[in-house]
């Protein structure tokens, strides 16, 4: 039996005495100050008050201070680097970020903050590389790590069944003609000088044949690069995610996320707020810190207005693959 550190809810630290970590919310207030011994390895993770003999009260100062979960014991050494037993492998564009920073807030969840590309593009570099990159976990924590354009690479489920048959995979799932929009917007924000969004969108505008080799295009055909998801993971263990929702509600599709990786439901509708001038929920609190934290400017761009037309064709062009889609998955995301 050994005591370790973990977060009591939103109101500080705590004393776990358990074995391992457990999913509950924790011990009470009056418990929550970690041992000095936290301040003497590494006395920046500490507040001020505690490393001198300030007046404050000691519950006050630890109750607005919120270290990463456990820190005290990963600064002790605890802890290994594993393999991910979740990943959101897409789409791009569909709140990814998002949903991995909300996701990260819970303290059985611990993330890579890049995007580690090892499935599609780092796969020769071997898993021992792979590992190196994830964030060090006690037992019972979960390592996730996000890359969206594994959705779209055709090697990634084999490799992935490879790593672990058990891999649990998310995917955030968004209106393929605002993700294309919204993927072109990126594009243009790097080279302003690239065509036209109308005019990427088809090989011949007079036919209105649609370029589907066009990746903004291609990512969208979400039925079609599921079937090759299925071909080695069952349906169940694929979670999808409304990028719609993850906005209107994100402590609905939380809840969801938290089921699925067998996660005790942490992350409530407290933990979030309507930021009005960033048009998006944020959090109260970001992980490790006391201070609201919205994503940052790359997400959540205005997107230019395209031509209604070319809006509609494009929902003609999707309509079908988007029926298979709510088929295969079992859920109308509601698009059409
Ligand atoms: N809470 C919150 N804050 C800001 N943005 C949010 C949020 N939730 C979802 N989104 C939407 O996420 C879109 C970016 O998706 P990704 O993070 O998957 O993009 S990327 O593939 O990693 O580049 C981004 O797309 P754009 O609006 O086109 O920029 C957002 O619409």
């Amino acid at each position: 039996m050994y005591q370790r550190l973990r977060r009591v809810g939103e109101r500080g630290w705590g004393i776990q005495r358990s074995p391992r970590p457990s999913h509950s919310i924790g011990s009470p207030a009056r418990e929550a100050r970690p041992p000095p011994l936290a301040c003497r390895v590494q006395p920046r993770l500490c507040p001020p008050h505690s490393r001198s003999s300030g007046t404050r009260p000691a519950s006050s100062v630890w109750r607005s201070f919120a270290p990463p979960p456990g820190t005290l014991a990963l600064l002790l050494g605890e802890g290994s680097k594993r393999l991910p037993q979740a990943i959101i492998v897409g789409v791009k564009k569909g709140g990814t970020r998002a949903l991995l920073e909300f996701l990260r807030v819970h303290p059985d969840v611990r993330a890579a903050g890049a995007e580690p590309h090892f499935f599609d593009r780092g796969y020769e570099r071997g898993f021992a590389w792979y590992r190196e990159l994830m964030p060090r976990t006690l037992d019972g924590q979960i390592t996730m790590e996000k890359t969206p354009s594994y959705f779209v690479t055709k090697e990634a489920p084999a490799r992935i069944s490879a790593m672990s048959k058990g891999t649990k995979l998310i995917v955030v799932v968004r209106d393929p003609v605002t993700r294309a929009i919204s993927d072109y917007t990126q594009t243009l924000s790097k080279k302003p000088d690239i065509p036209t969004f109308e005019s990427l969108t088809f090989k011949n505008r007079t036919t209105g044949l649609i370029d589907t080799s066009w990746s903004a295009i291609q990512i969208g055909i979400y039925a079609k690069h599921l079937e090759n998801w299925l071909l080695y993971f069952p349906i169940e263990q694929i979670l999808f995610i409304s990028g719609e929702r993850l906005i209107s509600d994100p402590a609905g599709e939380l809840g969801r996320v938290q089921d699925f990786l067998g996660l005790k439901r942490i992350i409530t509708d407290k933990h979030f707020y309507f930021n009005k001038t960033k048009g998006f929920p944020c959090l109260k609190k970001a992980e490790g810190s006391s201070k609201p934290h919205c994503l940052g400017k790359t997400k959540g761009r205005t997107h230019p207005s395209i031509d209604k037309e070319v809006v509609q064709r494009l929902r003609e062009f999707y309509r079908p693959f988007n029926m298979k889609f709510y088929q295969m998955t079992g859920h109308d995301f509601g698009w059409d």
